[in-house]
């Protein structure tokens, strides 16, 4: 029996429970705010950055959107960012991802200040996220884990095997998942022998943007699949990195696209908020 993880239906009731959080800590006088830059003018971004705005007004968080031009320069977006460090009243910044051409999206990572760093990406952040410190966890690993936990699938000795190597999504989540006493298997695009590997997955990561490129061949008999692809099709709708329709007979849980660890992700957003403004992530700079 398959059973579907459905991102969609778990965000509505996380993000429930964290309106009443919002709630009170608004009654208290703290109202957490995110500010959230996007540059250019990326049709996927824009819709990403919609969502994200749309889930901080349906839990009482609020935000604003700095919407730049696609010529800004690293210097100006640098002096906005800054701007927004020294903000009290701002407490998560996110500088939605990629970056155009002439910007080194590395340099404007390390520019947020840690404290505020609610996607979880500046080294410092990192760095305590490694070494299994509490600290911002990166939205999308964030939201697999949560995930799993709802479903109280174990986690402690099984094979996790992560197909792709990103530093936001397939990196971050190995941590993660050894944190929670996986044994875990990084593999990516220059691995030989890819399905003889994924095929000793009890739990596998597919991070690796390709679609449908994992069908149930890859899978082992009752394997937990997430399925962390958004790739549009010509019709423009949003199909993953797993052929759903053929993996799903072979898997015991698996996440759909959409509706799957997308969602996800905007919701623990959220939650980073939050926890930003309850000033949880100190840090000296
Ligand atoms: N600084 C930064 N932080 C990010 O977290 C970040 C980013 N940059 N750049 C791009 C990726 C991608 N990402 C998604 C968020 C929500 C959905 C999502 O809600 N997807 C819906 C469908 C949405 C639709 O229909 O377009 C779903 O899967 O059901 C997808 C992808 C966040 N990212």
């Amino acid at each position: 029996m398959t059973t579907l993880l459905n991102g969609k239906e778990l965000s509505e009731e996380l993000k429930q429970k964290m309106k009443i959080e919002v709630d009170e800590l608004k009654e208290k006088g703290l109202t957490p705010h995110l500010t959230v830059i996007l540059v250019g003018d990326n049709p996927a971004s824009k819709s990403y950055v919609r969502g994200k705005e749309k889930a901080c007004a349906v839990t009482g968080i609020s935000s604003n959107l700095i919407e730049l031009p696609d010529d800004t320069t690293e210097e100006e977006l640098l002096s906005i960012i800054d701007e927004q460090n020294n903000d009290d009243s701002v407490h998560g910044i996110l500088v939605q991802l990629p970056l155009p051409d002439q910007m080194d999206e590395q340099k404007i990572i390390h520019a947020i200040s840690p404290a505020k760093d609610v996607d979880g990406f500046h080294p410092i952040n990192v760095g305590k996220m490694m070494t299994g410190e509490d600290t911002f966890i990166p939205c999308t690993p964030y939201g697999i884990l949560t995930m799993l936990q709802s479903k109280d699938i174990s986690l402690e000795g099984k094979h996790a095997v992560i197909i792709g190597r990103s530093n936001i999504v397939g990196k971050p989540i190995g941590l993660l998942l050894l944190q929670e006493n996986a044994t875990v298997t990084y593999t990516h695009s220059r691995t030989k022998n890819l399905q003889e590997i994924t095929k000793q997955a009890d739990i596998l990561i597919v991070a690796m943007g390709r679609a449908h490129a994992i069908n149930a061949d890859y899978i082992k008999k009752d394997a937990v699949v997430i399925d962390v692809g958004i790739n549009r099709k010509d019709d423009g709708k949003l199909t993953g990195d797993v052929d759903f329709e053929n993996a799903k007979e072979k898997a015991s849980f698996i996440t759909p696209v959409p509706r799957g660890v997308g969602p996800m992700t905007i919701t623990m957003l959220l939650k980073n908020t939050i926890k930003a403004a309850k000033g949880l992530n100190h840090v000296e700079r």
